[in-house]
């Protein structure tokens, strides 16, 4: 029987106040990328300064999100719905997931990113030309740090990891996550330790996400003791999201941590952030790489390939412990059964 852990099955947790890590990029190779190992080791989380994307393309982006979250309700639903990409409301992924948000899923692909502009956006050159831009910059972002994690992780190749998401039948995402304010007072029935919930706890599946929102609160992190730790907004800078594939290729020396966005019910403005997803082609296979396997580190998960992940991610729930799947000393510590 093949078991599988779940955030509804885990205590309640409680917030506390963290520092979050800061890497500065602007400061020598060799601190850089020790800095880095160490934020994934602990946290599976940092926030990157001096990141080099230039602010108008970071502006022009945010423009059109703005833009098209400002629309009537059904030119929106032009987009959608989101299966998996388009515009979806409220329902997150296919198997009924709910939380307090309205987005917008993207493939990365010029093409695919072309032809969907059209529905979104009364300037669909625009949209696109903004979105290309983006992309090009949060994906040269990633692979910069992807290379100084491998150099930190003192590997004779140091484009181990960049090389799977630079590749152009790369899978990576783009999604414009836009929180509503709600009221407290309504009726809701996707509550987490009495807060509402924008977007439900979980992990990110892919080998890392650059997240970027505006001055607007709610994202939180899961620290390995299980303490939730508020995210401070910085429109000026990205966050660093280790996702589960890295997990993998660094046999679980690094970990995709655990985290979800609040709804908002505070404040007069609403939440909008901007995710980059960065993945590999579906056909890649990932599996620990074998500089971090031994005798005295033995490879903790079977290899797949990212299509198989892709797979198993869309037929669980968002807050399901996917990676248990594929570990090879799976423990008895989980609880619901997924296959028998
Ligand atoms: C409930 C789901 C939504 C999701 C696919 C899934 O079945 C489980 C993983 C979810 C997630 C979380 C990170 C990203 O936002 C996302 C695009 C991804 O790759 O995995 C979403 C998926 C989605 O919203 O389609
Ligand atoms: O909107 C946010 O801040 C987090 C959203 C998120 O984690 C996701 O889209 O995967
Ligand atoms: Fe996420």
């Amino acid at each position: 029987m093949v078991v599988l852990s779940s955030a509804t099955s885990m205590r309640t947790k409680k917030t506390k106040a963290v520092g979050i890590p800061v890497v500065d990029l602007s400061l020598d190779r060799s601190t850089v990328s020790e800095l880095i190992v160490k934020a994934c080791e602990d946290y599976g989380f940092f926030k990157v300064i001096n990141h080099g994307v230039p602010s108008d393309t970071i502006s022009r982006l945010e423009d059109e999100g703005v833009r098209f979250f400002d629309k009537e309700a059904g030119d929106k639903q032009r987009a959608g719905p989101a299966t998996p990409f388009g515009y979806g409301l409220k329902n997150i992924g296919l198997n009924g997931d709910k939380g307090e948000l309205e987005y917008l899923l993207l493939h990365t692909n010029p093409f695919s990113i072309a032809e969907r502009s059209k529905s979104i956006s009364n300037n669909p050159q625009n949209f696109s030309c903004a979105a290309n831009d983006y992309v090009e910059s949060v994906r040269e972002l990633a692979s910069e740090i992807l290379e100084l994690m491998a150099e930190g992780l003192w590997f004779p190749d140091k484009y181990v990891f960049s090389r799977l998401i630079t590749d152009t039948q790369s899978d990576s995402v783009l999604r414009f996550n836009h929180y509503p304010t709600v009221k407290n007072r309504e009726p809701c029935s996707y509550k987490d330790d009495d807060h509402r919930i924008g977007f439900g706890e979980h992990s990110d599946p892919q080998i890392l996400t650059i997240l970027r929102s505006n001055d607007v609160a709610g994202l939180e992190i899961c620290l390995h003791d299980g303490f939730w730790v508020p995210v401070p907004p910085d429109p000026t800078q990205f966050y660093v999201i280790i996702g589960d594939a890295l997990q993998v290729l660094t046999n679980g020396r690094f970990t995709s941590v655990r985290h979800r966005a609040l709804a908002n019910s505070s404040s007069r403005n609403s939440r909008m952030s901007i995710m980059y997803f960065a993945a590999p082609p579906v056909n890649t296979t990932i599996g620990p790489l074998h500089e971090l396997v031994s005798p005295e580190n033995p490879s903790l998960y079977k290899p797949f390939t990212w299509g198989d992940y892709k797979k198993a991610a869309y037929s669980l729930r968002l807050g399901d412990c996917r990676l248990d799947l594929f570990k090879l000393h799976p423990t008895n510590d989980q609880k619901f059964p997924l296959f028998s």
